[in-house]
């Protein structure tokens, strides 16, 4: 029988996965492909490790080494940051090999370069590991929404992040040991503030931006902010309102603008996303057709992840050809935002601040108030100078609440004086 040759390029967690997964499902695969992968090299950083590889397998530090396998077809990337990663993969691409990678953060800054490239070389770059591990959305998207507009994409796209905040409302585990213990499941970045501070969910919802629109906004401008502020009080404060706090990443295009954002939100039980927890992924995508699509998996780890890529071996093996991209198009609706500076968001938030000289709560709508270790909690329902004000105090511990937030006009100049005095500011 035939072989496909395959190399690797990073043996960690996701490297081992693929190498595993093409051994346990070697009968899938050649029932499917009708020929048998193997995994001729693998490309490490660390020459000296011990590698639990068949002999045959080279492993090297040389990435020329695995360039020069004859014959290779596939080349899996699941190493770490824009380079080497980048570099190697034009290299592959070049020299015939299609590519398949996990490796989200090479991918939002060149993706559109190395699909360019694999367009002219007729060769194919797989990407769906790199946005919500085995979670099928990118040929979601790619595949089965090409006629569809999208509207607006809103997701949990950091497995770890969710971990940590499902652990520590669920079983009352401080931060740090969660986060230890994500690590340890093979969930986190190598640099897991990647994670925690938002970058890894940043990254993939510039790929689904791509993918989705055919550009992104400009990165500067998307708010970004991770889970590390997010303490154990205000999860069981917010718990007993009813509220989980979950990291969400969300884009949608209005007119000419995109409206973006990843950061801790509060989500009810109304809310779409409100029962994805540990290590789950969900991505909801509004379309002009299907309405709301939601796709929901485990958002890391080695073998969801492995299986992602392997996915895509099958697919690039079968149809040969390249995933469809939207072209960057003219939205819908008509019309420009430019002139629009002056909206503001309202709508219900919770907010946090010293209850020092707390007043009471007159004239302000405020739905629900807690007095906790000299922090005042408030659910408020935010009119336009309230959200000026809280805007312009950003020390202020402030949660949107999902989906009861809506775009205003700010007509008021004045700001609102009675909830400066509630929360002491
Ligand atoms: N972990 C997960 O659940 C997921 C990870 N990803 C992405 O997949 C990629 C790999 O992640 P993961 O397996 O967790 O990471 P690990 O840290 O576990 O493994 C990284 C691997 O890459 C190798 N490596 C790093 N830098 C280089 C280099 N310059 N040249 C050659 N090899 C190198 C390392 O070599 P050595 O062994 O010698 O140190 C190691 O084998 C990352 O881009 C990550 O963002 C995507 C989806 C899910
Ligand atoms: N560190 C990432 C891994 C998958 O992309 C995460 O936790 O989601």
């Amino acid at each position: 029988m035939a072989l496909i040759k395959a190399a690797l390029l990073g043996f960690g967690t996701v490297g081992q996965g693929v190498y595993e997964a093409l051994k346990t499902h070697r009968e899938q695969l050649k029932a499917v492909l009708g020929e048998e992968v193997v995994i001729e090299g693998i490309l490490v950083k660390d020459g000296s490790k011990q590698r639990d590889v068949d002999e045959h397998v080279l492993v090297t530090t040389d990435f020329e080494e695995i360039l020069q396998i004859e014959g290779l077809q596939i080349v899996f990337e699941a190493i770490v940051g824009e380079e080497p990663g980048f570099t190697y993969l034009s290299k592959a691409l070049e020299k015939g090999c299609h590519v398949i990678t996990a490796n989200k953060v090479m991918f939002a800054r060149h993706g559109r370069t190395l699909l360019d490239k694999a367009e002219k070389l007729e060769r194919f770059v797989g990407f769906e590991a790199t946005t919500a591990g085995g979670t099928p959305i990118i040929r979601s998207i790619a595949q089965l929404l090409q006629v569809n507009e999208i509207h607006s994409v809103e997701a949990i796209l950091n497995g770890t992040s969710n971990y940590i905040l499902t652990n520590m409302r669920e079983k009352g585990l401080p931060f740090q040991d969660v986060l230890k213990r994500a690590q340890e499941l093979g969930y986190a970045e190598a640099d897991p503030a990647s994670d925690i501070e938002g970058h890894d969910a940043f990254f993939k919802l510039m790929i689904l931006s791509e993918l989705s629109f055919g550009e992104t906004p400009e990165w500067k401008d998307v708010e970004r902010k991770g889970i590390t502020d997010v303490t154990s009080e205000q999860i069981a404060v917010f718990k007993d309102w009813g509220f989980k706090v979950k990291h969400l990443a969300r884009i949608r295009r209005d007119r000419d603008q995109f409206i973006s954002s990843v950061k801790p939100v509060l989500v009810d039980a109304a809310h779409p996303l409100y029962g994805v927890e540990d290590v789950q992924n969900a991505i909801m995508v509004e379309t002009s057709l299907a309405g709301k699509v939601t796709v929901q998996g485990a958002g890391a780890g080695k073998l969801p992840t492995a299986s992602a890529m392997v996915e895509d071996l099958t697919y690039v093996l079968q149809s040969n050809s390249t995933f469809a991209r939207k072209k960057k198009i003219a939205p819908f609706a008509a019309g420009s935002l430019a002139e629009e500076a002056d909206r503001t968001l309202v709508g219900e938030y919770a907010v946090i601040g010293s209850s020092v000289g707390f007043h009471g709560t007159d004239g302000v709508d405020i739905l629900k108030q807690e007095v906790k270790d000299d922090l005042v909690y408030l659910l408020i329902k935010c009119q336009a100078s309230t959200a000026e004000l809280l805007e312009e105090n950003p020390d202020l511990v402030v949660y949107e609440v999902a989906g009861k937030v809506k775009e205003a006009w700010v007509q008021s100049e004045k700001k609102d004086l009675l909830l400066q005095k509630v929360i002491n500011l």
